[in-house]
């Protein structure tokens, strides 16, 4: 027998909000939740020690509650907000599966989740524990896609993989483009060129200047993320160097 061995030791995951939602546009599928939690067991069974970042789009959105005619930082306010409950559903899932978890949030919230500290999660992290980090950066005008990016190069992690709708990056959006073609490969810089929408820029620079690569790929897609852990071909990988 083949003996497989995971090609990343330790990865940061981001979840959209979107996704959690399931086929609903907004609030959380258990469903949902509960095969989002298989695989990421599957993950934790092999040795992969799995840090998580998640969005909250499925509650709210600062830039959508702006256009409402709220104030932007509160907006964000909630939208941080919002990635709390997620991991607090998230952690729930996890531990229905007896896999240990950590919530860490950016903003301090004694009594609900841990407040988040690197080296207390690098720990928890080598122990085998998930590690859920929700309220984004802890500021307003970022993104929890800025937030992964950032939290993946603290915590050292071999890759940043953004779990999303879309089965990779294409030369236009492909939900609003069907002749729209995938790449398997990008640079930073040509995902910066090529201004694609996939992620926000300033998620990109970061991972650019700090030289984190970054996989896109589709969380609908059974088995790709264990696939693209044991180093298969999987959505679109972005790295510095051109090939
Ligand atoms: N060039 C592109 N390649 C792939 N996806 C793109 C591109 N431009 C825009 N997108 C969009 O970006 C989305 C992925 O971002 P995500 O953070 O998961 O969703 P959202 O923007 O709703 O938070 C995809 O659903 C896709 O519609
Ligand atoms: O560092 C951060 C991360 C997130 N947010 C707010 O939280 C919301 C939810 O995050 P995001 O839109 O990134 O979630 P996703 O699209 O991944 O579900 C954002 O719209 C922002 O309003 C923020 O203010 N600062």
């Amino acid at each position: 027998m083949v003996e497989r061995r995971p090609a990343y030791q330790r990865i940061l995951l981001k979840l959209s909000g979107e996704a959690l939602a399931g086929d609903a546009d907004m609030g959380i599928d258990p469903k949902v939740l509960s095969r989002m939690a298989l695989e990421i067991g599957q993950l934790v069974g092999i040795g992969v020690e799995v840090g998580i970042v998640l969005g909250g789009g499925n509650l709210f959105r600062g830039a959508a509650l702006q256009a409402a005619g709220l104030d932007r930082v509160a907006g964000d306010h909630m939208g941080m907000l919002a990635t709390v409950m997620n991991g607090l559903a998230m952690r729930d899932a996890l531990e229905r599966n007896n896999i240990k978890t950590r919530v860490m949030s950016a903003i301090p919230m004694s009594g609900v989740v841990d407040h988040y500290d690197r080296r207390a999660a690098t720990r928890a992290l080598q122990s085998g524990d998930v590690c859920i980090f929700v309220a984004g950066t802890g500021n307003p005008f970022f993104t929890t896609d800025t937030a992964a990016c950032l939290r993946g190069i603290e915590i050292n992690a071999n890759v940043v993989i953004k779990a999303t709708k879309v089965d990779g990056v294409y030369n236009a959006d492909p939900m609003k483009d069907p002749t729209a073609v995938k790449y398997d490969y990008l640079t930073f810089d040509e995902v910066l060129e090529k201004k694609l929408g996939v992620m926000d820029l300033t998620a990109i620079c970061l991972c650019r200047d700090q030289n984190m690569p970054l996989r896109v790929f589709d969380m609908n897609k059974q088995g790709a993320l264990l696939n693209l852990i044991f180093g298969h071909t999987e959505g679109t990988l972005i790295g510095k160097q051109p090939r």
